[in-house]
């Protein structure tokens, strides 16, 4: 069981509701202590409907600005695409908002240069700092544990160098974009959304072991390249009902 914060909904539409209001309260904050919130977004299905919400949110779109922390290897208007998710559930409603859009440039031939170029542009907002320090990364879970793009096996795991990678994926047979897993433990926040019942399984293997309180290091290595989403370091967890395990 994890020994972080945890909120529990009796639904998603609750959930995003609840993470809207939160993310309204952290935007403000940042803002007004240092001018502008950083936001690494999560793709997938569970945020979209916290990004529909969002859309009538008054928030101080001129100051902040929109990070993918993954991306799939498609072009920006697929059906597949986390920018093109993102785009039309929230960023399209607000000039500014897509003014301050930092999404990653696919290049579906090349996407180790497209994560290098990514990487480039991330390195040269967060300039001088060891890893990005977002104000907030939003993370899904996959119902295989992954989190952002690192899934089981993969090397991005085991990456602690890089920010952001191109991360081939051999169940796909494609390659998929991410941040790393230090490059998202910079974050001042972090929030795992979860929701449905396919996702209970693995979220207790994931809640098994924590590596910030166990002393088995070998142990939870091993675990940690099965249930990447342990990789995480305290999280906050906003999780539905028919998600939480047992
Ligand atoms: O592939 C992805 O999956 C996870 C979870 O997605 P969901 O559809 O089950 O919500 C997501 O967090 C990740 O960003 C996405 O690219």
């Amino acid at each position: 069981m994890t020994n972080s914060p945890l909120h529990v909904f009796p639904s998603l539409d609750e959930l995003s509701v609840a993470v809207a209001d939160a993310f309204c309260r952290s935007a403000a904050e940042a803002i007004s202590q240092r001018g502008t919130f950083r936001v690494a977004l999560s793709g997938g299905s569970t945020p979209k409907r916290l990004y529909e919400l969002l859309a009538k949110r008054e928030l101080d779109w001129d100051h902040i600005e929109w990070y993918w922390g993954d991306e799939r290897n498609v072009p920006h208007d697929h059906d597949e695409s986390n920018f093109r998710m993102v785009s039309e559930a929230l960023l399209d409603h607000f000039p500014s908002a897509q003014a301050n859009a930092f999404s990653v440039p696919v290049d579906t031939n090349d996407p180790v240069r497209s994560a290098d170029r990514y990487e480039a542009k991330l390195k040269d907002v967060f300039h001088g700092q060891a890893f990005p320090q977002w104000d907030l990364a939003l993370l899904g879970m996959g119902d295989d544990a992954h989190t952002a793009s690192l899934f089981p096996d993969t090397a991005a795991i085991s990456e602690n160098e890089r920010w952001f990678v191109a991360n081939y994926v051999p169940k796909f047979e494609a390659y998929r974009y991410t941040l790393t897993a230090p490059a998202i433990n910079s974050a001042r926040q972090r929030w795992f959304l979860i929701a449905g019942a396919n996702k209970r399984d693995a979220l207790a293997r994931v809640w098994q072991s924590d590596p910030n309180r166990t002393e088995a290091d070998q142990l939870v290595a091993a675990q940690v390249e099965r249930y990447p989403s342990q990789l995480i370091q305290s999280p906050t967890w906003f999780v539905t009902q028919d998600a939480m395990p047992g």
